[in-house]
């Protein structure tokens, strides 16, 4: 994924500011800044649901703007706040996952496979909610809603997986087995290139290669972590002095007294 000068402006506010960025097959990639960086909206393009008002963007070899979008998405696994809101409350967990396979949030209309269903429910055992198949979604709790949407992201197989926030709103211990669980993934070179949103250091999971560091819809810092997650980049990105605390593969940052 190719992203060049991408810019997208909304009134007189730039969300993005000629941001490049570039992920390559198997890599694991954090992206961190404060609230409003413009996080969501890069993630946004490049899961295909927004395009830039200028610069270039490359997914997966297809250039935005010269390839049907609905080809692409399916190659793309995506988990955010704003498609777990379009979730049916009521509908099965078993089916959440399931219907990934058509594109579409709700199982009207659609007529799946035994196969389907036998992957979906592979992958939500593997995400710890086999117990929970027929569970309405809207009756979970939100650390099983969140591996639930990771399952359904992870349904077509897609070559990029795209996590927005997986760990916001989840416990200290829920936190600790999302992070243990991305990390298992993070170290399966079957798994897809990952990126994943946050605000929080505790959140990166081990394993995790790379990191885009956003300020005010601009690129601060990009690079391999364990160069690019530095005090200074830290103090850039969100503005404050931090003590960055690194250990084994995990980090913390709290405010310098
Ligand atoms: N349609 C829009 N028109 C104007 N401003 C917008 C629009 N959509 C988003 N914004 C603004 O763009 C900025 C970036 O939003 P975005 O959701 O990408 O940030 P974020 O880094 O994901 O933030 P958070 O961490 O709070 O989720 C925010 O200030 C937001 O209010």
């Amino acid at each position: 994924m190719d992203f060049a000068e991408v810019t997208v402006v909304r009134g007189r506010k730039r969300l993005l500011d000629g941001v490049d960025w570039s992920v390559s097959e198997g890599e694991r990639w954090v992206v961190l800044g404060a609230n409003g960086a413009g996080k969501t909206t890069l993630m946004q393009i490049a899961a295909t649901r927004l395009h830039p008002t200028s610069g270039t963007v490359s997914i997966l070899g297809e250039t935005l703007g010269r390839v049907d979008v609905f080809d692409l998405r399916p190659l793309i696994g995506l988990s955010s706040a704003a498609l777990a809101a379009q979730i049916p409350a009521g509908e099965k967990v078993l089916d959440v996952v399931v219907t990934a396979a058509y594109g579409a949030t709700g199982r009207w209309r659609e007529q799946y496979e035994r196969l389907d269903e036998r992957r979906a429910f592979g992958l939500l055992h593997d995400w710890g909610m086999s117990t929970l198949l027929n569970r309405p979604f809207g009756s979970l709790s939100e650390g099983e809603r969140k591996r639930t949407q990771i399952a359904r992201a992870l349904m077509t197989d897609p070559e990029l997986l795209i996590l927005d926030e997986p760990g916001a709103g989840l416990d200290l211990a829920g936190r600790e087995d999302l992070v243990r669980r991305l990390a298992d993934l993070a170290a399966d070179e079957a798994a897809p290139a990952i990126v994943l949103v946050t605000h929080h250091l505790e959140e990166i999971p081990p394993g995790f290669t790379h990191v885009l560091m956003l300020r005010e819809g601009q690129a601060v810092a990009s690079g391999p972590i364990g160069e690019t997650l530095n005090e200074a980049n830290l103090a850039a990105t969100f503005g404050a002095d931090l003590k960055l605390t690194a250990s084994n593969g995990r980090y913390t940052a709290v405010a310098r007294a």
